[in-house]
């Protein structure tokens, strides 16, 4: 065959009629495997390389530091945000706990003693104490008296693995392995003055002590210590409180927000421009029948038809909108929203072509162009044959695919839309599956992307199968399985 003829866009659409692996298989194409074998303490929990992929493992507890000066509210803030997550399994941990335990030599000077250093704690413990309720495990958390200043040498508090751990101290922030522990982190912030006051006077009634000892170790100690390690720690907070546990406001929005992220999956907390529509017994039902390898060909389309229109319905949201108002015919105005009208397809052939028509559906007169990447003999070359609007560049991309694997083709399809000028933060790649090794490649090049999936499976298999998977899609709708 010439090679003239090798390239003609006939030739290459026949072949994709042949077995087409949605992920295409990559022939040494495919980046690194993420990693599960990194020392836990030197990831970070937003690190991508976090081999979260098995959705039968346990989930991973979602980590909230929060750390402020003394006395500024960081007890209440976390009192306040278990009591509103109520359904939810919380344990707290006080760095407190973790206070080294005086010396007969050092309790005799006491007042020399900086409990406000970092020294003063042991952090290696508190970092092996999250490490083990983080991967699920118990722990016999220490408990200190602040009147002794002393660990208790019989008793221990059982910390039990839970949804969610936070973990609040003065110095939280301070160690950076730590805090690379946690999915969130609040400062809470007081005026000094205030502080102080509420200092004086818990110091007094809570842990004996008298208001001169707590004056002096304030000026000495306590606040020295705030200005070199707390301040410089703030930093690090994803979210600042004023006023602490009076900000009603803020702990709403916080407690919203570790709600979202629990009930998601956990490559969308690493990744937040990855959306998976909300479960509900009808999709899962509906992935349960399209999974099923005895249905027949005419109920893989139908089930597959609906909830390719919910991922396309899901992803249309994501698209900007101006105000608009009408005038309804009671006479009355509803100030409603425009459609954005800047829009188009792009389906990866051959199986991409089977969400065409939900797309359609949902937006009257839509154009939708088409890219076929195909590989050409065994050394990993592909060929990309692309039929695009013109005006590409200004139009809001769909780019659709139903089954995103290994994301070799998808990261070549939006290559090319980035080459034809669409802005990488314009494309919202559309799909029904998607396994987290597609996620993490494609995220990783273009974090500014939105993947809409309807459901993360759990891996690739060694043939860059997507596992459970439902096969191979475009023979399954198309009918060429057989
Ligand atoms: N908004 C507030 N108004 C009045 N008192 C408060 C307020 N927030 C906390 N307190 C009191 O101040 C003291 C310190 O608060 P706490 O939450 O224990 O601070 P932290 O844990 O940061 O040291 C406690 O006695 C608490 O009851
Ligand atoms: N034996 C101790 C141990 C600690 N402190 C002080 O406690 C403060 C931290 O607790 P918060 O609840 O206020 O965050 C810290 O500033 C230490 O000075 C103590 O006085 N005695
Ligand atoms: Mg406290």
């Amino acid at each position: 065959m010439k090679p003239e003829e090798t390239n003609s866009i006939g030739y290459v659409m026949e072949k994709a009629l042949g077995p087409h692996f949605s992920g295409f298989r990559p022939d040494g194409l495919l980046s690194s495997p993420p990693s599960s074998t990194a020392s836990p303490s030197h990831r970070s929990a937003s690190d991508s390389s976090l081999a979260l992929s098995d959705s039968n493992a346990p989930k991973q507890p979602f980590v909230i530091g929060v750390s402020g000066g003394t006395a500024s509210g960081k007890t209440t803030v976390c009192d306040m945000i278990i009591q509103q997550l109520h359904d939810h399994r919380v344990v707290l941990v006080n760095q407190d706990s973790f206070y080294r335990g005086l010396t007969p030599e050092e309790s005799k000077r006491v007042h020399e003693y900086n409990f406000d250093h970092p020294d003063a704690f042991d952090t290696e413990q508190l970092l092996d104490c999250v490490q083990k309720l983080r991967s699920g495990h118990s722990y016999q958390v220490p408990i200190y008296d602040f009147k002794n200043h002393r660990r208790s040498s019989e008793s221990f508090r059982q910390v039990n693995a839970s949804d969610v751990i936070i973990l609040e101290g003065i110095l939280v922030f301070h160690d950076q392995h730590v805090r690379n522990l946690m999915n969130m982190k609040i400062f809470v912030d007081a005026d000094a003055d205030v502080r102080l006051a509420r200092r004086i006077r818990r110091d007094i009634v809570e842990r004996g002590r008298g208001i001169n000892s707590v004056l002096e170790q304030y000026a000495k100690f306590v606040k020295p210590a705030f200005d070199n390690f707390v301040l410089p720690s703030k930093k690090y907070a994803d979210v600042i409180i004023p006023r602490g546990g009076e900000n009603h406001v803020a702990i709403d929005l916080i407690v919203q927000h570790i709600h979202t992220k629990l009930g998601q999956h956990d490559l969308c907390k690493i990744y937040p421009n990855v959306y998976v529509i909300q479960s509900t017994f009808q999709i899962r039902g509906m992935h349960t029948l399209i999974r099923d390898k005895e249905i027949s060909k005419h109920d893989f389309v139908f089930y597959s038809d609906r909830l390719i229109r919910l991922v396309v319905e899901h992803g249309l949201g994501y698209l900007p909108f101006t105000e608009k108002q009408v005038v309804t015919p009671t006479g009355s105005v509803y100030t409603g929203v425009d459609f954005c009208k800047k829009l188009c397809g792009v389906s990866i052939i051959r199986s991409g072509e089977s969400m065409e028509n939900a797309l359609r559906a949902c937006c009257k007169g839509i154009k939708i162009g088409k890219i076929l990447i195909h590989r050409d003999g065994d050394n990993g070359k592909q060929l990309i044959y692309e039929k695009l609007p013109k005006d590409i560049s200004e139009r809001h991309v769909l780019l659709l695919d139903p089954v995103l694997a290994t994301g070799n083709s998808a990261n070549h399809a939006i290559e090319l839309l980035i080459q034809k000028g669409v802005p990488e933060s314009h494309i919202i790649f559309l799909n029904l599956i998607s396994a987290p090794e597609g996620i993490h490649c494609v995220c990783k090049r273009f974090p500014s992307l939105k993947i809409v999936t309807s459901e993360i499976d759990v891996a690739l298999n060694e043939e860059f199968r997507v596992i459970p998977g439902m096969g191979e899609f475009g023979d399954r709708y198309f009918g060429t399985d057989d």
